[in-house]
């Protein structure tokens, strides 16, 4: 596999992120239905082709935390549609101040390499958006509104109704200019401010984008915490208000829910799918939202039905692999972490089927026949040459792939079964062959075993590869307790965070799971959000103040916020019961700390009292003010706390603030 330069920086964290479809070439690792069952499932039809909608390089790289090349952008924008896409979102024309990673929407929309056959869509919020969309050449854009108050307030800066208003014009200004016009709805099952969102709400919003004139409104499970149960119940109310066919479904992952509400829209009628290429995505104004549902994954889908989708997997593959190794670390630690969890059923999507008809059963590799078993470049695997068909789990057999223990390639379980004494050794044929001839036999056997070495192999480099890589997060976190200014930059630096920093914020989950939850949205399994929150933090840096002007905060300009104990009104009912630390009855003073180089490494900068703030960005505001003009230009503050078990933890955007109020015991602003 060749990996352009500007596409690729191939890292060890992207060996660990395979999934089967990875390793091996797609055709020959798919189960699909029998014919016959093609297009059902459940009772319901299923629809016979479906039209995905790339959102990756607009939805994804919206959240990278580092700048992307505009060449790089352009290049994956051609891949994707190359790899057979013919609808990919390209970009933004919002604020840059907003969203700074699409400033150059412009330069990214007149250099992709127009193909015919493909549209790109792109976001507007406003009517200067469409403008600078028009100007660069766009035909077709997407507006974006919200079934949440608060979402709507969050991402677009005005309300429901006055972003509905908005879009009046840009409609119909977009008509006027033959631009077709597409319409999303945010947080249709769930907001990460206000929770749950009923069906109704959502509709509402669906039917109100079409009346304008949306050719296709794209409902948007933004922070991923729907389920079949209730995206089910969206889409019915949807269905209701406006058609089926004007329908798309935006599903985010981050419960891993993401193809099950896709197969969920399906099985319903509906036959556009928004993915993501390699899962990359997530909303800046959705704190914890993880990416969208992977392409790769929703084209397996989609194949296991046989529904058509003119899309190449082994291209996508190889794209998706080189934009997770070469734009995001932490996007593709994400990804593995997903992976790992669900690998094993995302190998056989045909055994949730019954009556599979084995012959038209595709495996890694008939009888006789070779499958190249492609290993990526680097890992020590390469060349590894199977003739031997997979095992095929037994329905409900044990998933291998579930966290803590790495997965087993079905080819290898087969192999490594066959050459078990007393095990049944492969396919029928075989044995037959076996029994006519000894010499023969002898040949099976050798194979067998030469097949059993290769995959026991395959498997013993999956694992070293994945103990490695858990092996260096323990280090990295030994040494992040013994030194935390080395945890602090390590953090703050996101290549050395690649090995740590996912497992800090499983561990601060972890602890953040004994602690009180304030809201739905933070009731997750495991944190999904940019490790720490970087893109947030970023971002914050160059955004208009959008917290509510009630929010507590102390410190005039240029001061350090809060150096007293007492007198903060807002200290009051706060703090109370911690142990420890400088605490008054009024407040909770917690030590500031400049992490910077050389002289200014460990600087003691000030105290601040920590319960003059009630969230996190209050806090990251007032620390901005008070130190920031004293920071090098350029540096980018990160906060670091030390909490009441000694351990220092990257306080994340969405860190239950009374939990972090109760266990912060020292503040370390970290620079990168
Ligand atoms: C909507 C606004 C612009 C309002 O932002 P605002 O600050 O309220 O706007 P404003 O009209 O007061 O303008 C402020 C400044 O921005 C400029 N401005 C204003 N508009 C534009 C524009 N279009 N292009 C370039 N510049 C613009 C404007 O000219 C002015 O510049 P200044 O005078 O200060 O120099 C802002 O809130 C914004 O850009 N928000 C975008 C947020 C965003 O992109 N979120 C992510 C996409 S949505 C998403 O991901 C969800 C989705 C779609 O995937 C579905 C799902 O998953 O649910």
């Amino acid at each position: 596999m060749s990996i352009p330069r500007s596409l690729a920086r191939l890292t060890p964290v992207v060996k660990e992120t395979f999934r089967p479809y990875q390793l091996v070439k797609f055709e020959k690792l798919l189960f699909t239905a029998s014919d016959s069952r093609q297009g059902h499932f459940l009772g319901s039809d299923l629809p016979e082709r479906v039209t995905i909608v790339e959102v990756g390089p607009r939805d994804g790289l919206q959240n990278e935390k580092e700048a992307i090349p505009t060449s790089t952008k352009v290049e994956l924008i051609d891949r994707l549609g190359k790899a057979g896409l013919n609808v990919i979102e390209a970009t933004s024309f919002v604020s840059p101040k907003w969203v700074p990673q699409l400033a150059d929407s412009a330069e990214v929309l007149q250099l992709i390499p127009k193909r015919p056959h493909i549209r790109y869509p792109v976001l507007t919020p406003n009517l200067k958006g469409l403008q600078r969309a028009i100007a660069a050449g766009a035909q077709e854009v997407a507006i974006f509104a919200a079934a949440s108050e608060t979402f709507s307030q969050r991402n677009i800066n005005c309300s429901i109704a006055e972003s509905l208003k908005r879009f009046e014009e840009v409609v119909a200004a977009a008509k006027e200019g033959q631009v077709a016009v597409r319409g999303y709805v945010s947080c249709a099952v769930g907001c990460p401010y206000e929770g749950p969102v009923g069906p109704t709400a959502a509709a509402d919003v669906a039917a109100r984008l079409f009346g304008l004139g949306c050719y296709e409104v794209s409902m948007g499970d933004t922070t991923g915490v729907g389920t079949p149960a209730t995206v089910a119940a969206m889409f019915k109310e949807c269905a209701d208000a406006i058609p089926v066919k004007a329908l798309a479904a935006h599903m985010h992952d981050t419960y891993g829910q993401g193809c099950s509400n896709v197969l969920t829209a399906l099985q319903m009628g509906i036959s556009t799918i928004d993915s993501s290429i390699a899962g990359l995505g997530g909303c800046p104004y959705s704190p914890g939202a993880s990416g969208n549902v992977a392409t790769e994954d929703v084209v397996y889908l989609l194949s296991g039905f046989g529904i058509k989708h003119g899309v190449d997997m082994d291209a996508l593959v190889d794209t998706s692999l080189e934009a997770a190794s070469g734009y995001n670390i932490i996007t593709s630690i994400q990804s593995s972490i997903k992976s790992v969890s669900s690998l094993g059923a995302r190998s056989e999507p045909g055994l949730a089927l019954d009556n599979l008809e084995e012959d038209k059963t595709c495996v890694a590799g008939e009888e006789g026949s070779e499958a190249e078993v492609e290993i990526l470049e680097g890992s020590g695997l390469a060349d590894v040459v199977v003739d031997s068909p997979p095992a095929r789990r037994a329905p409900g057999g044990q998933h291998h792939g579930d966290l803590g223990g790495p997965p087993i390639p079905e080819f290898a379980r087969k192999a490594l079964s066959e050459a078990q004494p007393g095990q049944p050794s492969g396919p029928s044929k075989r044995k037959k062959a076996a029994a006519k001839a000894q010499a023969e036999d002898q040949t099976t056997k050798d194979s067998a075993q030469k097949v059993a070495a290769q995959a026991k192999a395959v498997y013993n480099a999956v694992s070293d590869t994945r103990f490695r890589g858990a092996e260096a997060s323990n280090r990295h976190w030994e040494a992040a307790e013994e030194d935390p200014h080395a945890f602090a930059a390590a953090a703050a630096h996101g290549d050395n965070a690649a090995a740590g920093a996912p497992a800090k914020a499983e561990h601060s989950n972890r602890k953040r799971d004994g602690g009180e939850q304030e809201s739905q949205a933070h009731k997750r399994p495991k944190q999904k959000g940019r490790a720490a929150g970087e893109g947030s933090q970023q971002q914050q840096r160059q955004l208009p103040e959008r917290r509510p002007a009630a929010a507590a905060e102390a410190g005039a300009e240029g001061q350090p916020p809060a150096v007293k104990a007492e007198g903060q009104e807002s200290d009051k009912g706060r703090g109370g019961g911690r142990e420890g630390g400088a605490e008054g009855s009024a407040g909770i003073l917690a030590a500031v700390e400049y992490l910077g180089d050389g002289a200014t490494r460990g600087q003691q900068l000030g105290e601040v009292n920590l319960a003059s703030y009630d969230s996190y960005m209050a806090l990251w505001n007032g620390l901005q003010r008070a130190y920031g003009k004293s920071l090098p230009e350029g540096t980018g503050l990160k906060l670091v706390y030390q909490d009441s078990d000694g351990d220092f933890i990257l306080l994340q955007p969405d860190e239950p603030w009374s939990h972090f109020l109760s266990n912060a015991r020292r503040v370390i602003i970290s620079c990168r």
